[in-house]
């Protein structure tokens, strides 16, 4: 077999993940609410929880659909899905600032974000990776295996059977692979740049509790839900 020929079992595999990332799509349009005004630190706050707290509701179902996920034992299903959520949401908002929008929308987009309560220094990384991830034009499918794979990251915390999760996860970066090859012929590098930005991913998960107590506002109300997610309070 060619080696980035996608055998049937793999588009079946392909099909289930794309479905199941298609079906658990985010709520309304955080974007457009965004472009419509420039709303105040402590509203922002309230926006970015209630947005947060659906898409993690919609993370696990999209992770319950991945093939092999819910035969992994239990406490690593929960190790799995708290190590990636905030990855996942910054993800789904690099995608969502990615969006084809008419011309001058995405400057004011990043306009009202950067004035949206979040400090300063976090402005650099973060819209440094939006633009990475821009740049690449991921297809949905890449998007939804690139999903996939994140949360099914063997070394996250207080994981037990990292094999397992290896098991699961292999096949998918496999898929990637020649889905990389297959939908961007001329760039050979794509693959392992597409791998690039999960390192990138990180490095945001690594500061994100920060980002959010250091929200130019006095009290912070988070949902039990995130508080979990979040690592805050
Ligand atoms: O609503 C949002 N994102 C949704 C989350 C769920 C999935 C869909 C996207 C927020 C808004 C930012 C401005 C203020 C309101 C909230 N957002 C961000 C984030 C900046 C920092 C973020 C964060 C996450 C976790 C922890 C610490 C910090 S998310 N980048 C965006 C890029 C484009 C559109 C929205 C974007």
């Amino acid at each position: 077999k060619e080696k980035f020929e996608i055998t049937k079992e793999q588009q079946d595999f392909m099909n289930v993940i794309l479905d199941a990332y298609n079906r658990h799509q985010i709520p309304p349009d955080v974007a457009k609410k965004l472009l419509q005004e420039q709303y105040s630190a402590e509203e922002n706050f309230l926006l970015l929880t209630e947005m947060a707290t659906s898409q993690v509701q919609v993370l696990v179902e999209f992770t319950k659909n991945i093939p092999g996920f819910l035969s992994l034992d239990h406490e690593d299903q929960i190790a799995l899905l708290k190590g990636s959520a905030v990855e996942a949401t910054f993800l789904r908002s690099a995608q969502a600032f990615s969006t084809k929008m008419p011309s001058g929308h995405t400057e004011v987009l990043e306009e009202r974000i950067r004035k949206s309560g979040i400090s300063e220094e976090f402005m650099t990384p973060m819209f440094n990776f939006y633009k990475s991830i821009g740049e690449l034009h991921m297809v949905q499918e890449e998007q939804a295996l690139l999903t996939a794979i994140t949360i099914m990251t063997p070394d996250r915390p207080y994981v037990k059977d990292q094999q397992a999760v290896e098991r699961l996860q292999e096949p998918m970066l496999d898929i990637l692979r020649k889905l990389c090859a297959l939908h961007h012929p001329g760039e050979p590098q794509y693959f392992a740049r597409l791998l690039g930005r999960l390192t990138e991913l990180r490095t945001l998960n690594h500061y994100h509790a920060e980002m959010l107590t250091s929200w130019r506002m006095n009290d912070y109300k988070f949902t039990p839900l995130l508080c979990e997610i979040w690592d805050v309070q």
